[in-house]
């Protein structure tokens, strides 16, 4: 099957929608494709509510990648969507970093207000670093009566300012995903308005594009007749095709060239920093490599179990524990896209209370592949309790 080449003519940014359940994401996010497959149908494609969340044994063929993305163009960006809070392994990423958002979109029903979700989703987007936020207040076809949107609006200013967001300048656009899918023209011209918000409030990240090629994987898929895939958002540097790479962290580190890639059913010359990527490997095997792994550049990073770190243990207030822990303590280590669990060594110290922050090594049961200044998360039961960087490679 021969695929069109993507060719990269506009900035690439990575998005998605988040909030309250049934506010409207999915529905925001279909509409969001039908006005622009209007608009532009030369390069965009209507996406219906259904299609937005495939699961991956759906998708057939082809290295089709990051299934709860879909991509669009507006006339001055490319975007990658990902309709955020189905998916649990997403927010996962976002604590550890791997599925950086460039920005989101925070869908609010005008219906029912800030929710308890809508909350949670703010404190998760100042936590993680979600640096731009754009407000889509959904449903206005429900509510006639305008004050009533302006107090829902007002109530998510203050919402977002409490959070640390500049809750006055953040565009709140006034919505409706479901009559806009239906075709309407006032409702379309709502569509464009949030698109246009999010093209000139969000500016354009910058990218480490100096740096050695890193991609995350998230996926691996076997494409039957070609080989093994691996799909991920690179996190730096650049890639291209011939280039020889390492697969490295949680097992023997694999040495191969990536022979294939390709963005959303496009293939790529060179993956870049931003990018959502699929990359062929050469004479790899399906159970050779993994998720929680990282593809490099050969020598660049390599694989470590002991660390020195600085950690930061969340108050109560922000959801850590209530209790303090010590040196028996034995939770998961969340890197990039998986998670290990490890044991910790707190030198002098006896307790770690909520709220502290310190200096400890850590030992976990497998090799991830890491430099200083990597992020992690920590947690427990769902919850994260704590946050470290590492700061020196023992092991
Ligand atoms: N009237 C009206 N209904 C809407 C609008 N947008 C979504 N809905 C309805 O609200 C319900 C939830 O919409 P979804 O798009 O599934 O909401 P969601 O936020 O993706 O929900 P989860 O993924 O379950 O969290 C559906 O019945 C939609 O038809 C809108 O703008 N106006
Ligand atoms: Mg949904």
């Amino acid at each position: 099957m021969a695929k069109s080449q993507f060719v990269r003519t506009k900035p690439h940014l990575n998005i998605g929608t988040m909030g309250h359940v049934d506010h409207g994401k999915t529905t925001l996010t279909a509409a969001i494709t039908k006005v622009l497959a209007e608009r532009d149908p030369s390069v965009n494609r209507f996406i219906a509510f259904d299609g937005i969340d495939r699961a991956p044994e759906e998708v057939a063929r082809g290295i089709t990648i990051n299934i709860s993305h879909v991509e669009y163009e507006t006339a001055a960006r490319h975007y990658a969507h990902v309709d955020m809070p189905g998916h649990a392994d997403y927010v996962k990423n976002m604590i550890t970093g791997a599925a950086q958002v460039d920005a989101a979109i925070l869908v609010v029903s005008a219906q029912d207000g800030a929710m308890p979700q809508t909350r949670e989703h703010v404190l998760l987007a100042q936590r993680v670093g979600v640096p731009y936020l754009v407000v889509a207040l959904n449903k206005a076809d429900t509510v006639d009566d305008p004050e009533l949107l302006d107090l829902v609006e007002l109530e998510v200013r203050e919402l977002l300012t409490e959070y640390g967001f500049p809750g006055d300048e953040v565009p709140v656009v006034r919505v409706s995903g479901l009559r806009a899918l239906e075709g309407g023209p006032e409702w379309t011209a709502k569509i464009v308005e949030l698109l246009d918000a999010v093209d000139s409030y969000v500016p354009v990240p910058p990218r480490e594009l100096g740096e050695p090629f890193l991609m995350p994987i998230e996926n691996v898929l076997t494409i039957s007749g070609r080989g093994t895939v691996v799909t991920g958002a690179v996190e730096r540097g650049s890639l291209k095709l011939g280039d020889a790479v390492e697969v490295i962290g949680l097992g023997p580190t694999v040495a191969t060239v990536a022979i294939g890639m390709e963005t959303f059913g496009k293939s790529l010359e060179s993956a870049e920093a931003g990018d959502n990527a699929a990359v062929l490997l050469r004479g790899v095997k399906r159970d050779e490599v993994r998720r929680g792994q990282v593809v490099a550049l050969p020598g660049t990073v390599k694989p470590h179990r002991k660390f020195r770190a600085q950690l930061h243990a969340l108050s109560t207030a922000e959801g850590g524990r209530h209790t303090p822990f010590a040196a028996d303590y034995r939770p998961q280590f969340y890197f990039r896209t998986t998670d290990v669990s490890g044991g910790i060594d707190l030198g002098d110290i006896a307790l770690v209370m909520p709220g502290d922050t310190i200096q400890l090594v850590v030992e976990l049961e497998k090799p991830i592949a890491m430099n200083t200044g990597l992020g992690f998360a920590v947690r427990e039961g769902g919850h994260t309790v704590a946050a470290g960087t590492v700061t020196e490679l023992l092991d």
